[in-house]
């Protein structure tokens, strides 16, 4: 694991934005095409305002969420509309978005098809991470109903999780799809997540769901 850390976020943001969009650019030269798979939350939305203004050939690019809240659209809970608000707009509008979610009641029950749809574009070329201060990274929260299957070395693609902290039902990758990523960042601000992902170092993956990402990470942190 390597630990970066950066004068304040701004310069975090920028620098980090700036290496994300050289890798997808390496990744278009070799094979024609790039996938590149972010968090939703709080904190990478500077990122995308940087990236979604960026020359690069997007159109070869698909882009997907790391996790979904089960929510529609239209919810403000809702990690899509994120994406399509403050990165597929501007020049990476251009990109494709391959969806996590779709209108049904529970996430089982799209669960296949949504599967079906990430295939063609594994392995992850790019893959950007946040992190919660409880640890948990994409939805891969501590005491999940399904965490230990998604962090088993053949655990599927996708899985429902269920969490007291997730709030609604989640969807997630599983944690050997995201660490089968060509190129791994983990984007935490502040103090708090800083002494919560030292802690995570030597802790059970099943307590520090993180973990299981922190060997081949880049860490970017500013306070
Ligand atoms: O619920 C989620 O939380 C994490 C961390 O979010 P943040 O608001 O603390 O930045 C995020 O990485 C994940 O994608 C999201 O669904």
């Amino acid at each position: 694991m390597e630990f970066r850390t950066y004068p304040d976020r701004e310069m975090l943001m920028i620098d980090l934005a700036d290496r994300i969009a050289s890798e997808l650019r390496a990744a278009l030269a070799q094979n024609g095409r790039a996938t590149l798979s972010v968090p939703g939350g709080t904190t990478p939305g500077p990122i995308f305002d940087i990236l979604s203004g960026l020359d690069l050939d997007w159109a070869n690019v698909a882009v997907m969420l790391n996790d979904e809240r089960w929510v529609p659209e239209d919810s403000p809970r809702s990690n899509t509309r994120l994406l399509r608000e403050r990165l597929l707009r501007d020049k990476a509008a251009a990109a494709t978005l391959v969806p996590l979610y779709a209108d049904a009641p529970r996430p089982e029950d799209r669960m296949d098809a949504l599967a079906e749809g990430i295939t063609p574009h594994l392995p992850i070329d790019v893959l950007l991470l946040g992190m919660g201060a409880d640890m948990h990274t994409a939805s891969l929260f501590p005491g999940a109903d399904r965490l230990e299957e998604a962090l088993s070395d053949d655990a599927p693609i996708l899985l429902p999780m269920r969490a007291e902290a997730a709030g609604e039902p989640r969807i997630t990758l599983s944690a050997p799809i995201l660490r089968d990523a060509m190129n791994i960042h983990i984007l935490i601000t502040g103090s708090e997540k800083r002494a919560a992902l030292e802690r995570a170092e030597h802790l059970p993956e099943t307590e520090a769901p993180v973990r299981a990402l922190l060997k081949s990470a880049t860490i970017h942190w500013a306070d």
